[in-house]
C-alpha cells in the first residue's frame, strides 16, 4: 500500500502549507495540499465555494479530494483545517503519519489576523478562535500520531521539529 509519508493537520493559518512545502523539499519528495486540489477541480475559490453552497457542501469536496489524495500521494500533504471536522475523512486519516501542527490562541489572532480572507474569520476573531479550537482541539490531537507546537518558532524550526518527531530522514 502506498500512503503520504506526513499528513499535516491543524488549525487555519498555522503553517500546514507553509511547513508542507519545506517538508517535502527536505525530504526530496512532492508536496500536495487538498485546498489546492479543491481550487483547481472546482475553479473556483474556496471562499466562493463557501458563499455559493455552504459549508456542508465544501466538507464533502474536501472528504473526496482527501480520499484521493491518501491513494495517489506519497509524498507530504497538507489539509485544510476544518478536514477533521468530518467523520468520513477522519475515517480515511487512520493509521497514516498524521502530524498535527499546533499553536495557542493568540498565536492565532496574530497570524491570522495578517492576512487572509478565511470565510470563518470574518467576525471577531479572538472569540471565533476561541470556540474553534475548543470543538477541535481534541479531534487533532485523537487523529495524530505527534503533535507539533509552532508558538514562537519560525517555519525552518517547525519543519525541524517534524523531521524530529517522526523520525525522518531527510534525502
Ligand atoms: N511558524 C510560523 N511563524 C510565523 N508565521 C508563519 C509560520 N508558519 C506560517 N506562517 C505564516 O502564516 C500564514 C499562513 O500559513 P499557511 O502555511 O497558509 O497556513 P495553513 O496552511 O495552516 O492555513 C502565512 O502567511 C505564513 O507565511
Ligand atoms: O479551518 C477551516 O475550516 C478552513 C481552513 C482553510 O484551510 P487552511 O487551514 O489551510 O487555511 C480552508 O480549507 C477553508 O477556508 C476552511
Ligand atoms: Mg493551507
Amino acid at each position: 500500500m502506498t500512503a503520504p509519508q506526513i499528513v499535516l493537520v491543524g488549525p487555519m493559518g498555522v503553517g500546514k502549507t507553509t511547513v508542507g512545502e519545506l517538508l517535502a523539499e527536505r525530504l526530496g519528495t512532492g508536496f500536495r495540499d487538498t485546498d489546492a486540489d479543491i481550487v483547481a477541480a472546482q475553479g473556483r475559490s474556496i471562499a466562493d465555494i463557501f458563499i455559493e453552497e455552504g459549508e456542508p457542501h465544501f466538507r464533502e469536496l474536501e472528504r473526496q479530494a482527501v480520499r484521493a489524495a491518501v491513494a495517489e500521494h506519497t509524498g507530504v500533504l497538507a489539509l485544510g483545517g476544518g478536514a477533521i471536522l468530518d467523520e468520513g475523512t477522519r475515517a480515511l486519516l487512520a493509521d497514516h503519519a498524521v502530524v498535527y501542527l499546533s499553536m495557542d490562541v493568540e498565536e492565532a489572532v496574530k497570524r491570522t489576523g495578517l492576512n487572509a480572507a478565511r470565510p470563518l474569520l470574518a467576525v471577531n476573531p479572538r472569540r471565533q478562535w476561541r470556540e474553534l479550537m475548543e470543538a477541535r482541539r481534541h479531534l487533532y490531537t485523537d487523529a495524530a500520531r505527534v503533535v507539533v507546537a509552532t508558538d514562537g518558532r519560525t517555519p525552518e524550526e517547525v519543519t525541524q521539529a517534524v523531521l524530529d518527531a517522526l523520525e525522518l530522514k531527510e534525502a
